[in-house]
């Protein structure tokens, strides 16, 4: 009987250039591997290329050489929706969608039980604003409401950037302990300047400042 084959790493991502300009990428010859579950901060300074390394795990960038699989998937495959899921800074929320329809329809899109959604809401505090229309939130259930939608259902590997903008301390402690359960069984990517004491990373990839060349960064 053949030997199983090993899984794949959760984020692979090798010699990778990648920008928005090919005279001038953002990263050239950029690696970095994510084995196995663990919850991972990436940091460097202002326009050291965390988002746009973001933007290339979503499969919204094309590299511009190089690979990105995330559990054995390009990044840009139709499939690679179903393992990842992607929390980008900036919520982008229907305005006049309420915020218990976002998950419904979230969900939907996910394959996911909206009552699981609506369990994390009221979690999450945001109970008492599920009635509301996105336009009416406040900065920090805006915050809420966005992360849920964008982490429904089952995933390999979630990338979240800036995931603590906007929210209180009991939020924050609460996303924390959201994140340090999924971490559990899957691969967490936090971008986050200013990480709050709750979260502990399994490791830190810190990201250099200007054009990454050659860095190497190995996770757990
Ligand atoms: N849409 C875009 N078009 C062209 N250049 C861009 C675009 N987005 C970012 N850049 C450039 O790419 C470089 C890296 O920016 P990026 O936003 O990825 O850095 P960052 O590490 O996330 O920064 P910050 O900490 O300020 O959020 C910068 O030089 C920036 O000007």
């Amino acid at each position: 009987m053949p030997a199983p084959r090993p899984d794949p790493p959760l984020i692979d991502v090798e010699r990778l250039s990648t920008g928005y300009d090919a005279a001038r990428p953002v990263h050239h010859g950029l690696s970095l591997r994510v084995d196995g579950p663990g919850l991972y901060l990436l940091q460097g300074p202002n326009g050291s290329g965390k988002s746009t390394l973001v933007e290339t795990l979503s499969g919204h960038l094309r590299p511009l050489g190089g690979t990105v699989q995330l559990a054995g998937v390009d990044a840009r495959s139709p499939r690679a929706p179903r393992v990842r899921r992607i929390c980008r800074t900036e919520p982008a929320l229907y305005p006049t969608l309420t915020a218990h329809d976002h998950i419904v329809f979230a969900s939907g899109w996910a394959g996911a039980d909206p009552a699981e959604g609506l369990r994390r809401a009221v979690r999450h505090g945001l109970g008492p604003w599920l009635d509301e229309p996105a336009e009416r939130l406040s900065t920090g259930n805006r915050r809420k409401l966005w992360t849920i939608v964008c982490t429904c259902g089952a995933f390999a590997v979630v990338v979240l950037d800036e995931p603590f903008n906007g929210l209180d301390l009991a939020s924050t402690a609460e996303l924390c302990a959201e994140l340090a359960e999924w971490a559990r069984h899957r691969a967490v990517l936090v971008v986050a300047h200013r990480p709050p004491a709750e979260l502990v990373p399994t490791a830190v990839v810190t990201l250099p400042p200007g054009p990454g060349t050659g860095l190497r960064a190995r996770g757990a």
